[in-house]
């Protein structure tokens, strides 16, 4: 369950400060949830509280009961983020080493990282690319590492800012159906609205508020509309 309680958000001090968020409130238990918006409307502010990665200037948010400002850490064990562009997740000469960095810290045996990691490459399609420096595969393999290397942790919530806006249409719908059958809660922000048509539930942001909430088609229609 993700409750975000009156939260609003400030980036910077004094003259410099802009208030990107403001004053939004929702709980989220549903397991597909989209977030749709125009750009700057606080969409990736709004994902990155999730995690902690952003704490709220005012407000609270939990995450199955976890405050993001007092827990983070234990939140960020449960939260798993990926990003618009996987360079910036990629963090290890290796594919398979870069998938088992994540597990450091979890004391597990090396056989156990080795066992899960191998497991991990298999389920997305890089089993035969474990020992090929991660910055040379393509744009599409690249993005299936950084979601392998999310997931390997286990995470009950996953998060996900734009992953596909850098991807061809074949690769987009490869990672979108990957993650449609996740057991995890998904929570993904896109531009490609189809990608959200089996989704229980989407959220509208427009100019720092969340302005509405309902199925996708609704949503959509509500965006359309707010766009034309
Ligand atoms: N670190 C930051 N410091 C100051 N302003 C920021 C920072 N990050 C984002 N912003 C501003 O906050 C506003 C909301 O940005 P955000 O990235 O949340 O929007 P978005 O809806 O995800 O946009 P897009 O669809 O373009 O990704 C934008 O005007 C942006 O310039």
């Amino acid at each position: 369950m993700i409750e975000i309680e009156n939260v609003t958000h400030t980036y910077g001090h004094g003259e410099q400060s802009r208030t990107v968020l403001r004053d939004v409130s929702v709980r989220i238990s549903e397991d597909r949830v989209g977030v749709i918006g125009a750009n700057g409307s606080g969409k990736s502010t709004f994902v990155r509280l999730l995690n902690g990665l952003i704490l709220p200037t005012q407000g609270r948010v939990r995450v199955d009961g976890l405050d993001t400002a007092r827990e983070g850490r234990k939140v960020r064990q449960r939260v798993g983020f990926c990003f618009t562009d996987p360079d910036a997740q990629i963090v290890m000469p290796t594919v398979a080493e870069d998938v088992a960095f994540g597990l450091r810290r979890r004391g597990l045996s090396a056989t156990e990282i080795q066992q899960r990691v191998r497991q991990a490459l298999q389920q997305h399609g890089l089993a035969d690319h474990a020992d090929h420096p991660a910055h040379l595969l393509s744009g599409g393999q690249k993005q299936l590492l950084a979601l392998s290397a999310v997931l390997v942790t286990e995470p009950s919530l996953l998060v996900m800012d734009e992953p596909t806006t850098l991807l061809d249409l074949r690769n987009a719908r490869d990672v979108a159906e990957r993650v449609a059958g996740l057991p995890q809660q998904v929570v993904l922000v896109t531009h490609h609205l189809d990608l959200l048509a089996d989704y229980d539930r989407v959220l509208v942001f427009d100019d720092t508020r969340l302005v509405f909430d309902g199925t996708p088609a609704d949503s959509v229609a509500f965006y359309r509309k707010l766009m034309s």
